[in-house]
């Protein structure tokens, strides 16, 4: 099998675009050259001058199967990252049944074998049922396949718990990888404590029921020598403490959602679900922390955290609705739009925060588009603008607050083991060759 992608554009070193034709064969990155004759090729795709980048790579989604597949299940979720130009995500074991056991978790892999769409990698948890009491089989469950070990959703309440778990994740050479808040400061909370919290009425959550969990966390890393990998961070004092910690030599990554740098919670309309995710919209201060903390290599990498729930549970006002945004299908084209078009980053900087670093962080395999490197690949059409529709989303959600904002990178193919999975263009894309 050899495909041809024509008129394409990739990012060089010096954050150049430069033409090239690509020539994928086999799965794998067969030739990349000027020109090569058209007559070889079994399939032709024209880029059209746009851009083509190494696959996406998302370390933080919710697919909701088992337990709540009337929100998203392993198909549709990996169908809408495709979508966003994702070839590899990493999905959250906040499910029910929880796959705390060897043979719950291999049902959980059944699943993905049968109905992915992309590389779909599966976190274990860190405790039984996802409640700080007691440590999961963490050496079954990578023998298992467990891409990494967290409780995302919820944190690790004692620091016993995990201590004995990070311990134990330094042994089997795999991440502990945290949702961090301190539930005995939450107080309730449903947005960030603040000045529009109050103008709204509603209970804040103070920065502190995260960061402190950061600070005694990355103690521990320090004492175990493991792999902490920090979910969504969203504070100032988080990425502060963070910084020292890696100054200090401790082992310690993380990561930082779209939402978390385009928001702050000055942004939020309206008393309205959509607005409603975990950690909350902070202030501008930590907005501009967490855009600093991208820069100066404190923040590895950008994660979308996509959080499907159904229309009823979203529309709803902040007291009622559960916490969460749904991300895949439009987070290159929010972080392109609003601060590569801007000039606050490089396109070079945002493909290693979003497909170089999530890899190489949690030790996968790193495309770098060089010869014999797999045919993971996207193009995006970042010359035109185009809606957010979620009347198009192929998530089975559409609770999000970015409906109806204008994005510049419309994913036009999505390739995995260079076979087209996604093929979008004029707003109406269509999926293709579903494995
Ligand atoms: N982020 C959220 O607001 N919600 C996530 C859980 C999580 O990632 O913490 C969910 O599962 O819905
Ligand atoms: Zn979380």
């Amino acid at each position: 099998m050899n495909l041809l992608i024509k008129n394409s554009r990739i990012i060089s070193h010096d954050n150049q675009l430069t033409p090239v034709q690509i020539w994928v064969k086999d799965q794998v990155i067969h030739a990349i050259g000027e020109q090569f004759d058209e007559k070889t090729f079994d399939q032709i795709i024209d880029a059209k001058g746009q851009l083509v980048t190494q696959g996406l790579v998302d370390v933080h989604v919710h697919l909701r199967e088992p337990g709540f597949t009337y929100k998203e299940t392993i198909k549709t979720g990996s169908q809408a990252a495709s979508r966003g130009g994702f070839t590899t995500i990493c999905a959250m074991p906040n499910l029910d049944p929880v796959p705390d056991t060897v043979e719950r978790f291999k049902q959980v892999q059944n699943s993905i074998a049968q109905d992915a769409v992309n590389h779909v990698l599966q976190y274990a948890p860190i405790t039984k049922g996802l409640r700080s009491e007691e440590l999961v089989d963490q050496a079954g469950l990578k023998d298992a396949g467990a891409f990494a070990f967290t409780n995302d959703g919820v944190g690790v309440q004692t620091a016993g718990i995990m201590y004995l778990a990070m311990k134990e994740a330094a042994k089997n050479k795999r991440a502990i990888v945290a949702h961090t808040e301190d539930e005995s400061l939450l107080f309730n909370g449903v947005m960030h404590k603040g000045k529009r919290a109050e103008e709204l009425g509603l209970p804040g959550i103070m920065s502190a029921t995260e960061s402190s969990q950061i600070a005694r966390d990355l103690l521990l890393a320090e004492e175990t020598g493991v792999h902490y990998h920090v979910c969504h961070v969203s504070s100032k004092e988080s990425v502060r403490i963070i910084r020292q910690a890696k100054a200090a030599g401790v082992h310690v990554t993380c990561e930082v959602c779209p939402h978390h740098l385009l928001l702050a919670d000055d942004d939020i309309k309206e008393n309205h679900g959509y607005w409603k995710m975990n950690p909350p919209l902070r202030a501008k201060e930590d907005q501009a922390a967490l855009i600093e903390g991208l820069l100066d290599g404190t923040i590895d990498c950008i994660s979308t955290d996509h959080a499907p729930h159904s229309f009823a549970e979203k529309n709803q006002d902040f007291l009622k609705s559960p916490f969460g945004i749904v991300g895949s299908e439009y987070a290159f084209q929010l972080i392109y739009t609003t601060f590569v078009k801007t000039e606050v980053f490089t396109l070079e900087q945002v493909i290693q925060w979003m497909a170089i670093n999530p890899a190489e962080i949690f030790g996968l395999p790193v495309n770098r588009l060089d010869i014999g490197d797999p045919a993971d690949l996207a193009v995006f059409d970042i010359d035109h603008s185009y809606t957010v529709d979620e009347k198009k989303f192929l998530s089975k959600a559409e609770n999000t607050p970015f409906i109806g904002k204008k994005l510049f990178g419309d994913t036009l193919y999505t390739l995995v083991d260079g076979k087209i999975v996604w093929q979008g263009g004029n707003q109406n894309g269509s999926l293709v060759n579903f494995r």
